[in-house]
């Protein structure tokens, strides 16, 4: 099962620049979560930070006890040893096979025989789907098999938390689908935490478990799906319905004469309350998301502190199936 990753006041700068502050949530284990936010809000140097690659100047991320800002550096060593990471472009090596390219994290921190090496690669292609291309170098495939090899990479560790940097960008609206239905047959398959760094509001909507944005040096919301997707704040309303108006300008923050003169004009209102379209099963023959039941004891049993909207939406989708089963 994946480990809970909890964070607690985090705060980030580079020089004077203030990246983000006093960010806290946990990602519950084995549960996929999505973090949203504008170009630029500091989303890649949170996974970092999660990481332990980057050092907030302030604040703790707790993973087994691990402190991985201020533990010595031995232990978030060894706790990184936890993690799978996939990259935007997939970070393989152009000059190795997709084989070699996924062996590589193998080789480089286990003493497996070659031939046990081979299983576990050759698992991990048939998962994302690649069986026939391992032979291939990253230059002779697309850009959503380099992605796949990517995330193969970064399933042969047996990671029990996997962090996703934009595992969508450069690929086409159907390749994205097949990649979210990945993502939670993966989950389903190996029950790891998850986080995914997206801008992309299909896989934001149809994938995560729980959601979060980051806006303006702050974390504006995290927690279930439904509270974000209901959301009538005027920052998550507005990314989600990818509108000029409203407060995300273009380099960040819109000033408040702009924001004034578009509220005068009658901009910036949602047009009613928004559906919250269900979220992905794993493929037919896959287990049940253990996260997701988890998840859904953990949910109801917070109902009362949910906005009303977000209590309908999670009601309404663990109303009874046909079957007779509760989903
Ligand atoms: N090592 C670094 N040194 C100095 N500044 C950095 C460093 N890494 C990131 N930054 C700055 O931190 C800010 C946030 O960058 P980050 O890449 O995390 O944003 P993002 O939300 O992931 O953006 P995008 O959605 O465009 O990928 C940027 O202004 C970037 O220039």
């Amino acid at each position: 099962m994946g480990i809970e990753v909890v964070v607690e006041g985090l705060t980030k700068s580079f020089g004077k620049q203030n990246i983000w502050q006093d960010i806290s949530l946990t990602l519950p284990a084995g549960e996929v979560s999505v973090m949203l936010g504008p170009s630029g809000t500091g989303k890649t140097v949170f996974l970092k930070s999660i990481i332990g690659l980057l050092k907030p100047e302030k604040g703790r991320v707790l993973i087994n006890g691990v402190d991985m800002v201020n533990s010595p550096e031995r232990e978030i060593m060894e706790t990184r040893k936890l993690f799978g990471l996939m990259f935007q472009d997939g970070a393989l090596f152009g000059s190795m096979s997709l084989f070699d390219n996924i062996a590589f994290p193998l080789r480089e921190h286990t003493r497996k025989k070659e031939s046990e090496i081979r299983r576990i690669v050759m698992e991990r292609i048939d998962i994302v789907g690649l069986l026939g291309a391992e032979g291939k170098l990253p230059g002779e495939i697309s850009g959503g098999m380099r992605k796949r090899a990517g995330l193969a990479r970064a399933l042969v560790l047996d990671p029990q938390i996997i962090l996703c940097d934009e595992p969508d960008s450069g690929l086409d609206p159907v390749r994205t689908a097949y990649l979210s239905q990945l993502l939670i047959d993966l989950n389903a398959q190996i029950d790891a935490t998850m986080l995914i760094v997206t801008h992309n509001l299909d896989i934001a909507a149809t994938v995560p478990d729980n959601m979060g944005m980051l806006f303006c040096r702050n974390l504006v919301t995290f927690g279930p799906r439904e509270v974000l997707l209901t959301s009538d704040m005027p920052v998550v309303s507005q990314f989600l319905a990818g509108r000029r108006e409203g407060p995300i300008g273009m380099s960040e923050e819109k000033d408040a004469a702009t924001l004034a003169a578009e509220q005068t004009n009658g901009f910036g209102h949602t047009a009613g309350p928004r559906t919250v379209v269900p979220q992905l099963e794993p493929s037919p023959g896959l287990p049940v998301r253990q996260g997701a039941l988890r998840r859904r004891e953990r949910v109801l049993s917070m109902m009362g502190q949910l906005p009303d909207a977000a209590r309908t939406a999670i009601m309404n989708s663990y109303t009874p199936t046909l079957d007779g089963g509760r989903r």
